[in-house]
């Protein structure tokens, strides 16, 4: 499949803070990438070089064909992570107004904005003002701005951050969408299950450094299945059970604890639970585990996406 994106040793310093090392990876034509790391992993800096936003300190980049994001500008289309559209336009007009700066005719631009806005369960606000509108919906009015000129590479900055749930899952319908329309998606996020259900690929982020890269599930073997335990059982009689390779105390109350018993590669658990039970262990519930991209996340990088790695850069002058 040919690659709508390559990068080859990218890297970005800010003075003496070196935010992206040596990155490379490809994103395929018409599939879905999602781009996953911690808080100031290096997911934006790399977005902006990719948008040709920023220079890179090293390496290469290619965008549907171009080396520079800015000469193809007019067929990417872009949410950045900080958003908002002037407070006083209506919904149509902010999406419009989008859409011209990429070359698309105001009138197929308002056409479209209806047509979408009618979609996304907007209808009723198309006239409104945009400081009328709640968060969630100007995010959507946004990411519909974002896209409003049908672009084949479509880069979203943590399009799902300061969305409710329900609005989640709208939002992932539309990245959906516009990879079954024909796009490329490539979208960044520190939360492993919105990656889990779309991405076609991902690739694993951390302090800067690629950590992994291919589909959720070669992702996921990377890591070891285990086995969820509760009763009053100590860890060290479940550390002790066959195929058990690692434990870990998930929760503790009046004796009866909730254990995370990592198999050993390949395990399926049988013969732990044999000797649980053979062994009279006070055993009330067990499940076997797929480990999922969180655990994959945490086995590969040693880090927990949930934490932010942002480091004050020491560069004197340096601004975001
Ligand atoms: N213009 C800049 N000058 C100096 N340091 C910067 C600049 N932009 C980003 N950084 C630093 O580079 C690191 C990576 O930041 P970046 O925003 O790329 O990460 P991220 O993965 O997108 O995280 P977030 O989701 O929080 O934006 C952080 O430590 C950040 O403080």
């Amino acid at each position: 499949m040919a690659a709508a994106l390559t990068l080859e040793g990218v890297s970005k310093r800010y003075g003496d803070f070196q935010a992206v090392r040596d990155l490379s990876f490809q994103v395929e034509k018409g599939t879905i990438c999602g781009f996953l790391g911690p808080n100031g992993a290096g997911k934006t800096s790399t977005i902006r070089m990719i948008l040709g936003l920023q220079g890179a300190s090293a390496g290469r980049i290619d965008i549907l064909g171009a080396d520079d994001g800015r000469k193809v500008r007019d067929r990417i289309g872009f949410l950045p992570e900080e958003r908002g559209l002037y407070k006083k336009m209506t919904p149509v007009d902010a999406i419009a107004f989008f859409g011209a700066l990429k070359g698309l005719p105001t009138g197929e631009g308002r056409r479209r904005a209806r047509e979408m806005l009618d979609a996304q369960g907007l209808g009723a606000s198309k006239n409104k003002k945009m400081k009328e509108l709640s968060k969630g919906m100007a995010q959507k009015v946004q990411l519909i701005a974002s896209v409003v000129h049908r672009p084949e590479f479509v880069i979203l900055d943590e399009p799902f951050s300061g969305l409710d749930p329900v609005n989640q899952q709208g939002l992932e319908a539309v990245i959906r969408q516009l990879a079954a329309d024909g796009a490329t998606v490539l979208f960044s996020t520190h939360v492993m299950q919105h990656a889990e259900r779309l991405c076609d690929k991902v690739v694993l982020l951390a302090r800067g450094r690629k950590a992994f890269e291919g589909t959720v599930a070669e992702a996921q073997a990377t890591t070891r299945r285990f086995l969820e335990l509760e009763g009053a059982i100590e860890a060290a009689q479940a550390a002790a059970l066959p195929g058990v390779s690692g434990v870990e105390v998930v929760s503790e109350r009046d004796g009866v604890r909730v254990l995370k018993a990592a198999l050993g590669q390949g395990g399926r658990g049988q013969e732990a639970l044999k000797a649980a039970f053979l062994g009279g262990l006070d055993v009330r519930r067990f499940e076997l585990r797929e480990p999922s991209l969180h655990d994959a996340f945490i086995s590969l990088t040693g880090d927990n996406p949930d934490i932010d790695q942002s480091v004050k850069p020491t560069a004197p002058g340096a601004v975001r």
